[in-house]
């Protein structure tokens, strides 16, 4: 597996896992740590025997956006020129593998984008999200209008996005972008727990899982109905759905083979 500057990206089983290592900068994110991420995930994706892949930070903070001091002295053309997903700055939303934010403390800006970039955001107690560029006299740019107002709403996306301030572990459990809130020194525990759970489960199963809630997430309901009636169809071309749909009439568990 490639060695990396700014994450440190490690496997536990089935699960890999990519931390974010910048702990001085709250994680802030450039664009060489998208692209570490990038090839962190391209490394992940093609190792059969990850089924799931867990996104983390510090305690302190999962990421506390871009980095401002990256950004500052850079103009229009600069940052037109910087084509974000030719770096691969969206890979991660494009792993086919289930993909889990593990978030405590700072989730802000590009924190808030990354974190929403992946399937499942489990959270922290401690955990802050919001996305403030507007205090910086910028808007977010790489997510946070699109998939936080299809996650939450129109009126509080607006209002994290107009006003710059932040929303804690409970709001933002109660308004859907996060699926569980854990104790802080339980976090990993609990992102690996899940991600070992996902990871037993068939992985194309996995993967059609994923596209259709994505699809529910990015189209119309009536595209969407489409697209999962067919890749339900397409379950049963699989040997692990004839195994898993035995195995529960056997009362035994089911021996995947990710086919
Ligand atoms: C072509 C050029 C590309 C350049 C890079 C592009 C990256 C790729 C992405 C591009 C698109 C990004 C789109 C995104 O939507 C835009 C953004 O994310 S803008 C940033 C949004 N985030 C913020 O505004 C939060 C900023 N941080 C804070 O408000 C505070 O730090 C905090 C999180 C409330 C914590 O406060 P404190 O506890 O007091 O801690 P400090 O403030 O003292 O911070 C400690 C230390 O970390 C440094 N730091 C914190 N956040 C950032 C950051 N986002 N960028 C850079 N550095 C950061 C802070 O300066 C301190 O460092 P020190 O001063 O001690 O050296």
């Amino acid at each position: 597996m490639s060695t990396f500057e700014h994450i440190i990206v490690e496997s536990k089983g089935a699960v890999g896992i990519v931390k974010l290592n910048r702990p001085k900068m709250l994680n802030a994110l450039s664009f060489g740590v998208f692209r570490e991420i990038a090839a962190a995930v391209d490394d992940l994706e093609a190792d059969d025997a990850i089924g799931c892949i867990v996104v983390t930070g510090s305690d302190k903070a999962f990421a506390a956006g871009a980095d401002i001091k990256e950004m500052q002295p850079k103009g229009f053309i600069d940052m037109f020129s910087e084509d974000f997903a030719a770096i691969g700055g969206d890979r991660i939303a494009r792993c086919r593998k289930p993909t889990i934010a593990a978030v405590a403390g700072y989730a802000l800006g590009g924190g808030c984008e990354l974190a929403m970039m992946c399937d499942i955001i489990i959270a922290a107690d401690t955990a802050k999200f919001g996305q403030p560029e507007i205090t910086l006299g910028t808007i977010p740019g790489i997510g946070g209008t699109q998939r936080l107002t299809r996650a939450i709403g129109k009126s509080k996306a607006m209002d994290l996005c107009l006003t710059g301030r932040m929303m804690d572990a409970a709001e933002a459990e109660r308004s859907g972008l996060v699926s569980r809130i854990v104790p802080a020194d339980k976090l990993m525990d609990e992102a690996i727990a899940a991600a070992e759970k996902i990871a037993s489960m068939s992985q194309p199963a996995a993967a059609m899982a994923k596209e259709a809630v994505n699809r529910a997430f990015e189209t119309t309901l009536a595209e969407g109905m489409s697209v999962e009636r067919n890749l339900f169809h397409a379950t049963f071309a699989l040997e692990d759905r004839s195994e898993g749909m035995a195995a529960f009439i056997e009362k035994r568990k089911p021996v995947n083979k990710n086919r």
